[in-house]
């Protein structure tokens, strides 16, 4: 039975790949930070497939390395690691936001992730011929807007980090994705605006967002192609979002 590790498993994109992934048969290791999360999810996952759950956060690379590093062999070797956990903070421009906001996403973004991924890479390892790390990237790696600041760099981290993986495992089998989506609606944005759902309902409202379960088939098409084929980066936008015209700065008429 194929297994599978996915990191921000209470919300979104990770919850809806739990989902996905049990109703193939696969077995689930799923994190995040809030228990009664992870139990509600496991309660509802486990009668179909193995599910364990544990309370980590991506930030504490000593959890991970801990709790990675002694996954029960039923659920080994790892089949695929899915590096959701992530978040935006701090919508404001640059110039207005904390240093602590900044701080918190490199932390989860760029650490957390490369702290699991490290911990992770031996498991993945063992039978590695189709195996994968699809790593949740973002439209904002690769295109600039205001407000993306800190943000959309982690995501330009996470890009280059999945390429230059790409390259030490070649040979390996080992596969690695940048999955770069555009605006999903999940509890992205609640979190973006530090609660304000209002915030985040106007965002969603009157278009046509991506649904975590879109994310979630894509995530579980990446983990199921054929050993021999590598998808590099995967960007993928609702067709009611695309790009705007160059902001320019003129004098008052
Ligand atoms: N929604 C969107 O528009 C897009 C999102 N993305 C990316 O997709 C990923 C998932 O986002 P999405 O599902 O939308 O957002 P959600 O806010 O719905 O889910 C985020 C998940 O990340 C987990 N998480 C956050 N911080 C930590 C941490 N320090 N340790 C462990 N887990 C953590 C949360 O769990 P808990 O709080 O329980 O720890 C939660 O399960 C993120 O990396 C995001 O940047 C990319 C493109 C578009
Ligand atoms: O990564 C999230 C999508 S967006 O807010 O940057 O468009």
């Amino acid at each position: 039975m194929p297994s599978v590790l996915i990191t921000g498993a209470t919300s979104g994109f990770g919850k809806a790949a739990a989902q996905r992934f049990a109703k193939a048969g696969w077995s689930l290791i799923l994190t995040g930070r809030r228990v009664e999360r992870l139990k509600a999810l496991e309660e509802e996952l486990s009668e179909q497939v193995p599910v364990l759950t544990l309370a980590l956060d991506v930030r504490d690379s000593d959890a991970v390395t801990d709790a990675i590093g002694s996954l029960p062999e039923s659920f080994l070797p790892l089949t695929c690691l899915i590096n959701n956990a992530g978040l935006a903070l701090a919508p404001e421009p640059a110039q207005k936001v904390a240093l602590q906001d900044w701080h918190t996403m490199i932390d989860t973004n760029i650490t957390g992730l490369v702290n699991v991924t490290h911990a992770a890479l031996p498991l993945l390892l063992k039978n590695s011929e189709g195996a994968s790390i699809l790593n949740l990237g973002s439209v904002a790696g690769q295109w600039p807007y205001p407000g993306g600041h800190v943000y959309g760099a982690s995501k330009a981290f996470v890009q280059q980090f999945s390429y230059n993986l790409r390259c030490d495992l070649l040979g390996t089998g080992v596969r690695v994705t940048d999955l770069a989506p555009g605006m999903a609606e999940t509890e992205f944005t609640l979190v973006r605006t530090k609660g304000n759902q209002a915030a985040s309902d106007a965002l969603y409202k009157g278009t046509t967002p991506l649904q975590a379960e879109d994310i979630a088939e894509q995530l579980y098409y990446l983990a199921t192609l054929p050993p021999h084929i590598n998808i590099n980066r995967l960007e993928i936008m609702s067709v009611r979002q695309a790009w705007s015209a160059f902001a320019i700065d003129r004098d008052p008429a």
